[in-house]
């Protein structure tokens, strides 16, 4: 078996709306023409044709014997703009203290908040269905060669990196926290209001409430929902977790799921990991293992062994073939040892 992860081309098109209709992610839809949309986006991304806040980039995990598309990923270089601000509610406690009576109550509240000026967004991660939990952990692969491709090309993107998790949905796909309050200020179904804040923020404030709303006042099952990951996003919440992305006490607005944040420059696989020139090493033992990424106007990653001395990187023939490299070029290395892995061979 043989992996290799790469920038999305126009031809895996097809490959990848039958991916993304097995879970229908809010970034990464099951729609065709949408999802050309963003094969384009992120095409015009890669070859730096877009400014940032317009710039998405899109990666697939291919199955390199079968020529199959098995797992996607995606970043979104600047979430939050003047134009479509990133939306989210803080929540924040508030305390209430009778004096006569003795007693008080610490209660949670959610505040509406706007960025104009948002941190890199990462998304769209999703395996296939019978490709996920492998030897090979294709979810780890795809989502931790997202900070591959940000070591490489720092300038792309910003100094915080955000992610929204999915929270538990019901099994028609529909939200509880939504159906107790975003329904109740907008009037409009989960997924169609969903859909529209892709490119819409406007209606969002304009219609949800200013002042803090109190979660001791919303349905049970609103509560229950609320900055929880749904039991399919798990392996994603604790990619995240063990990396360094911390809750950032933020949820979606929408369908009330945890927002996690880091610091770009703090996220292990981009402080871990390093440019280094590729190269040959007299008698070199291939005793690391991590993944290996080249390209800023297309991207190629794998996971293999090697072994770096003196900035120069040895790799194994299959993995220089799989990325096209040859010696003399840059590419950018992180361990796998610093999230939780360790000495693994892929090829
Ligand atoms: C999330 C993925 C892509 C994960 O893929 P795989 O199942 O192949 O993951 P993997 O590489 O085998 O395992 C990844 C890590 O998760 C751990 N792991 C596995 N199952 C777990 C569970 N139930 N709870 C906690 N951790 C778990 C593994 O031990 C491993 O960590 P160790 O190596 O440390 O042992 C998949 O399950 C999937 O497609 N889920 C449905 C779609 C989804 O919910 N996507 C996220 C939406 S939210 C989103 O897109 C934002 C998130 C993001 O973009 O990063």
């Amino acid at each position: 078996m043989s992996f290799l992860i790469r920038s999305v081309r126009s031809d895996d098109l097809q490959q990848l709306t039958d991916l993304a209709k097995q879970f229908n992610l809010l970034n990464l839809p099951g729609n065709r023409k949408i999802l050309a949309e963003k094969i384009a986006r992120s095409e015009a991304s890669f070859a730096g044709e877009l400014p940032k806040d317009k710039s998405e980039y899109v990666f697939v995990v291919e199955d390199t014997e079968e020529n199959l598309v098995v797992g996607s990923s995606l970043i979104i270089a600047k979430h939050g703009n003047e134009e479509v601000p990133h939306c989210y509610f803080k929540i924040l406690k508030r305390d209430h203290f009778s004096q006569d009576l003795g007693l008080g109550f610490i209660h949670q509240v959610l505040r509406f908040q706007t960025d104009s000026d948002g941190p890199t967004e990462i998304g769209g991660l999703l395996v296939d269905k019978t490709y996920r939990r492998r030897p090979e952990r294709l979810g780890k692969q795809i989502s931790l060669s997202r900070f591959v491709y940000m070591g490489l090309n720092p300038e792309r993107f910003e100094e915080r990196v955000l992610c929204e998790l999915t929270p538990p949905l019901t099994e028609e796909g529909r939200s509880e926290f939504w159906e107790a309050l975003g329904r109740r200020f907008t009037g409009l179904p989960y997924q169609e209001a969903d859909m529209l804040s892709q490119t819409n923020k406007e209606f969002i404030e304009a219609l949800f409430p200013e002042e803090d709303i109190y979660l001791s006042l919303l349905d049970s099952k609103a509560r229950l929902v609320l900055g929880r990951v749904g039991e399919a996003t798990k392996p994603a919440q604790h990619l995240l977790e063990s990396i360094g992305f911390e809750y950032l006490d933020e949820v979606d607005p929408f369908d009330g799921g945890p927002h996690y944040g880091a610091k770009t420059s703090e996220i292990l696989p981009i402080k871990t990991g390093k440019k280094v020139t590729v190269g040959e090493l007299k008698e070199a033992t291939f005793k690391s293992q991590g993944l290996i990424g080249v390209g800023s106007d297309s991207f190629r990653c794998v996971m293999s062994s090697y072994e770096i001395r003196d900035g120069i990187v040895a790799l194994p023939a299959r993995a220089r073939e799989l990325l096209q490299v040859e010696s003399d070029q840059q590419v950018f290395v992180s361990p796998l040892g610093t999230t939780g892995e360790g000495g693994r061979r892929s090829s």
